[in-house]
This record gives structure tokens, C-alpha cells and sequence, in this order.
């Protein structure tokens, strides 16, 4: 055999066993030396691996090696910009569906799909079949306990019925708009407005985060802490909960076994993770217990401050106090603990990272932007007191607060903010276990216990479900006759489906609308020239380097132009 001419193009039509067979018996005569043979049967193996390997790639996906699986393009696509560029690559060459081979005896086998069929029948059509799982619960338990996030079956209805009387009730809808407009007015417009007086540059992803953090600590807690402010000062309990997140991510990427053993010897991001746990339990513990005096108060001679203010509560703790178990007792602190946390992980960054991403492409699509504007004016000029104003002296009111009717007449918005999240869903990915051999719609076979994908990103970018401009931000894709029109859940997952429907829909679109509406108003939102946007690795597709943006207030001459009065 003459090694020389083994090349990878010619290997193919090698008979692979002669080569083999003729290298052993080189050794037997004895006539190479003993290291150059070992150095060439272990080259023909790994060629034929290699080749093996690749072969796999056309008919898997991916590369398939040997122990390692299909972990190695992992790793490498890990190191790309855009991992989840990667996967769209991968499920578009398996038209829809793929199944993923990881090292043996790990966790990360699953199968992958981005088939709205697949993701109809997983969410709604088989849903007792497709929990969250134990591997999920397992890794986010000491974090998120029993909340409704974590748990399946009867611990998760319980929760999901009180919640969503709640959140559909007139008082609770009242009360967060009302929240929102004290936020967005007394605190985020005065932030940005401090940019501009300063000259400063400012990450809008981070002050975002802050305002949908402080309103869903309200909600949940109904305590504000406060993280919005000028100078956005850094807030323990804020730090400690992002961090907790953040460790337990890690979770995810890391074999069950050494996690577990970290956490036994609490060492690394096990010892980190304890940590901020422990600094979110305190925070929790103080309010549960302050709100106990309060509600015992208020039971008792009901005149103090305490227990008025307790009647005016409406947040989630205080309505969960107020209920019982199916035993008739009333709930655990530690139960109490885990709903609020849930729904402070649920409402923290999804809606503050779909804005982000909202107000990124609209600097890059100016003509969405002018279109936004025109709505805002148009719905403005229709108020009494505009209309019998001079022309232009509405848009000087520093001080125009939109109301709730005015914001669900924002279609032309609702358009922009959902071609955003179809592009840049804040879950990209979601996650299920098999409970029972199962077949997906598109005939892929499921084994019980079978990780389950779904790649809401992909959906976003799958020609067969938006069309060959998939790619392409277009809020006029979800307008007939100028008028919103939503899409199936199964074709457009943002928001999850069947069941387990994200439950703060409305109330995040009515809360994006209104931050982006009186943002819009009042400034131009331009990012800096060569901020690097990628997405990171999360549970939540924030912006890796953040948003570093500079505003510039809107002239009158310029929003002048719009009003047609
Ligand atoms: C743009 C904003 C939002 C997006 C894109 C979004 C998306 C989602 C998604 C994909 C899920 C399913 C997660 C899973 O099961 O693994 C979900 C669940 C949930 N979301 Fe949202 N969400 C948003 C805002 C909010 C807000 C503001 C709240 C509450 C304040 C909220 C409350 C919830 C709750 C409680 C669940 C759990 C529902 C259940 O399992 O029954 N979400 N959301």
C-alpha cells in the first residue's frame, strides 16, 4: 500500500478491508517499522470514521461520531455568533425534524422540530403526554420549587386556574395599568430623558429589564424594588434572582452527575447558585411574612395602616393567602414562595427582550418606524381636547399619557411587536419529555422518555410557514385591511400553546404597546454605529452585548407632519 496516495477524495472507492487486511500483513512480514504500522492502521481507522461520520451528516443532519455522536458540531456551532442560526440550518436540511445523537450515557439525546404539526400535537392534540418532565423539574427545582413554570399535573392546574382568574379579572387588569403608567411616566421616560440631558449612551435592554422587573415584582409580590431609577442603581434582591437564573441555566449544559456532585460538596456554580438562592428566599420571606401581619391585621380590628393597606392589595401573593388547598388548608410559605418566584421568572425578561429586539429592527426598517408614528398620531388626533386644539399643540404636551383604548386601537404596533417576537422569540427554544411511545404527526417515532425540541426561532424562519420572505421584517404580514390578525399558536410559538399558553399574553402585548407607544412619541431610538447584536445562550434570547443606543427627542416639526388635523 503506498500511504502517499491516501487521500480523503480517493478513500471512498478504497476497499477499505483490503487496505486493512494489507497493512496487518506489511506488519506479520515484519518489513515497516512497528510504529509506522500502528500510525497507519490508526489513520485507516480514523479515515473510515471520518468517512462514516460525514456519511451520516446527509442522511441525519449532522455527523454522527463514535462516543461523541453529534456533540462535536455542538461544540463548534456553540462557538459561532448564533447557535440558533445553526439549528435553523440543521432542521431546514431534515425538512422539519431531527433527531439528536449525544455522547453516550449522556442527557442530550432528543429529537428537534419546527413542524407546526409536530408542535400542534405535543401542545395541544397529546398534551398529557408531553410534560415538562423530571429532567427539567430536576434541574430547576431549587430555584423554581412546585411553581407553576416547573410543575405538571394537579400542582400545575391548582395554580393555573387561581392565576388566571386573577389575571383576567377587570380589578387586577385595572391595577396594572395603572402600575404601568406610573412606571413608564414617572420612571423610565425620566431615565431616558437623563440620557439625552447628559449625552450619554444607554443599554436598553438593561433599562427595559429594570422596568419589566420592578412591574412584575408588583404583580407577583406587590412590593416595588425599585430597580428602575435614575442612575440605575444595582439591586440585591434583582442581582440575586438574575444570578440564581443564570447558575441554574448552567444546569442545563452540564452532565447530571457533576452538577449534582458540586452541589453535594457546594463547590463552583453549585456554591454560587446556593447563594443567590438563599438571598431570593430572604427577600421572599420578608414579604410573605410582612404581608401575613398585614392580611391579620386587617382580620383583626382592620384600622391600622397595615390593614388598610393590605385591602388594597391585589397582587398574586396576597390572593393565593387568601385560598386553600384541596385539603382545606391554607398554603405553605414555601408554596407561597415558589408561585411568586415563577411568575417574577415568567414576566422578568420576555417582555423586556422582545422590545429590545423591536426597537433594534426598527432602527434598521425607518419605514416601520414612520408607520408606527402615524398610527400613534392618528389615534391621538381623535381625542376631543386635540381636536379642538390649534394645530400643533398636542405634540407639545410633555406630559401625554395614552390610555388603554387608545393602545388597543394600535394595530399597526401589535403588527411590528409580533414580526418581532416571529423573528426574535424571547423562549427560542422550549423543551418536553415523552411520557409513553408516541409518533409525531410527520411520522417521527418517539420512545417514552424521549427529549423533546420544539425551535420556536426556527418556526419564525421556516419558509413553509411564512413564505420565501420568512427572513424578512414585515409587520404588514399580520394586517388584513389594516386590521391585527392573529396566527395559529402552532404556527407562531412565542407565546407557547394548548394548555400551557403563556398566561401574561395580553397583559405583555397591552405593556410592550404602551413602553414602545410612549417611547416612540417622544424619541428617536438610534443604536450606536458597530454595537455587535447577538443573541446569548438562555433561557430567554437576550441580547448578548446588550442594546447600547442615543435617543433624540423628536422635533414638532417632525411629528407635525403627522397629525392630520
Ligand atoms: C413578550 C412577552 C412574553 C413571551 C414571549 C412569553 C412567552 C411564554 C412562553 C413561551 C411560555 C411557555 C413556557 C414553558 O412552558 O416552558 C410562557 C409561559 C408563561 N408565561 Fe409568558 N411570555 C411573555 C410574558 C409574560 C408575562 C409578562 C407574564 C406574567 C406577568 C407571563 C406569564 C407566564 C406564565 C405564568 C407562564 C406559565 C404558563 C403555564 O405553564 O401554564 N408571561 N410564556
Amino acid at each position: 500500500m503506498n500511504n502517499n496516495n491516501m487521500t480523503m477524495k480517493n478513500l471512498p472507492n478504497t476497499n477499505l478491508s483490503s487496505l486493512f487486511a494489507s497493512t496487518v500483513a506489511a506488519g506479520d512480514g515484519g518489513q515497516l517499522f512497528p510504529h509506522v504500522q500502528a500510525f497507519e492502521i490508526l489513520l485507516a481507522i480514523f479515515v473510515f470514521i471520518a468517512i462514516h461520520a460525514l456519511r451520516q451528516k446527509r442522511k441525519q443532519g449532522l455527523p454522527v461520531w463514535p462516543v461523541l455522536g453529534m456533540l462535536p458540531s455542538l461544540a463548534s456551532a456553540l462557538q459561532t455568533n448564533n447557535v440558533y442560526d445553526w439549528i435553523t440550518d440543521v432542521i431546514r436540511s431534515q425538512n422539519g425534524t431531527f433527531r439528536f445523537k449525544g455522547p453516550w450515557l449522556s442527557s442530550l439525546n432528543c429529537v428537534v422540530t419546527a413542524d407546526p404539526r409536530n408542535v400542534e400535537h405535543l401542545l395541544k392534540t397529546k398534551f398529557p403526554n408531553f410534560p415538562k418532565g423530571s429532567y427539567f423539574s430536576d434541574n430547576v427545582r431549587d430555584l423554581l420549587g412546585d411553581g407553576i413554570f416547573s410543575a405538571d399535573d394537579e400542582t400545575w392546574q391548582r395554580q393555573r386556574k387561581t392565576a388566571s382568574i386573577e389575571f383576567h379579572s377587570a380589578r387586577f387588569r385595572t391595577l396594572t395599568t395603572e402600575t404601568l403608567v406610573e412606571l413608564v411616566h414617572a420612571r423610565l421616560l425620566p431615565v431616558l430623558e437623563d440620557s439625552i440631558k447628559h449625552f450619554v449612551t444607554l443599554d436598553l435592554q438593561d433599562v427595559l429589564l429594570r422596568l419589566t422587573f420592578d412591574n412584575v415584582c408588583m404583580m407577583a409580590f406587590g412590593v416595588d424594588p425599585g430597580c428602575l431609577r435614575q442612575g440605575l442603581p444595582q439591586i440585591p434582591f434583582a442581582r440575586a434572582f438574575e444570578d440564581a437564573t443564570e447558575a441554574t441555566v448552567l444546569r442545563f449544559v452540564t452532565p447530571t452527575c457533576v452538577w449534582k456532585a458540586m452541589r453535594y460538596f457546594n463547590v463552583g456554580m453549585e456554591r454560587n447558585l446556593r447563594q443567590s438562592i438563599r438571598e431570593v428566599d430572604e427577600f421572599a420571606d420578608n414579604v410573605i411574612r410582612t404581608r401575613k401581619r398585614e392580611l391579620s391585621a386587617q382580620s383583626g380590628d382592620g384600622g391600622d395602616n397595615e390593614g388598610e393597606s393590605a385591602k388594597k392589595r391585589l397582587d398574586l401573593l396576597t390572593v393565593f393567602m387568601g385560598l386553600k388547598d384541596e385539603k382545606g388548608e391554607r398554603f405553605s410559605d414555601k408554596f407561597l414562595r415558589d408561585i411568586c418566584v415563577n411568575f417574577i421568572l415568567a414576566g422578568r425578561d420576555t417582555s423586556s427582550v422582545a422590545l429590545s429586539w423591536f426597537f433594534w429592527l426598527l432602527d434598521r426598517n425607518p419605514e416601520v418606524e414612520g408607520k408606527i408614528l402615524e398610527e400613534l398620531c392618528r389615534i391621538l388626533a381623535e381625542r376631543e381636547e386635540v381636536k379642538n386644539k390649534k394645530k400643533g399643540e398636542v405634540v407639545s404636551e410633555n406630559g401625554l399619557v395614552f390610555r388603554a383604548g387608545e393602545i388597543k386601537k394600535m394595530e399597526y404596533l401589535q403588527a411590528a411587536i409580533s414580526e418581532a417576537l416571529r423573528l426574535y422569540p424571547s423562549v427560542p427554544v422550549d423543551h418536553k419529555e415523552v411520557v409513553e411511545d408516541d409518533k409525531f404527526p410527520d411520522g417521527t417515532e418517539l420512545k417514552r422518555g424521549t427529549k423533546v425540541i420544539y425551535a420556536i426561532y426556527t418556526m419564525g424562519r421556516m419558509e413553509a410557514i411564512w413564505g420565501k420572505d420568512c427572513r424578512d421584517y414585515k409587520p404588514e404580514r399580520w394586517l388584513r385591511d389594516g386590521k391585527y390578525m392573529s396566527e395559529s399558536a402552532y404556527k407562531f410559538t412565542a407565546f407557547n400553546g394548548g394548555p400551557r399558553l403563556c398566561l401574561g399574553k395580553d397583559f405583555a402585548y397591552y405593556q410592550m404597546k404602551f413602553a414602545a407607544a410612549s417611547i416612540i412619541y417622544r424619541y428617536r431610538v438610534k443604536v450606536v454605529k458597530n454595537h455587535p447584536v447577538v443573541p446569548k445562550m438562555a433561557l430567554t434570547m437576550y441580547m448578548r452585548h446588550g442594546l447600547k443606543v442615543k435617543l433624540f427627542r423628536r422635533e414638532e416639526s417632525e411629528l407635525q407632519k403627522y397629525f392630520k388635523i
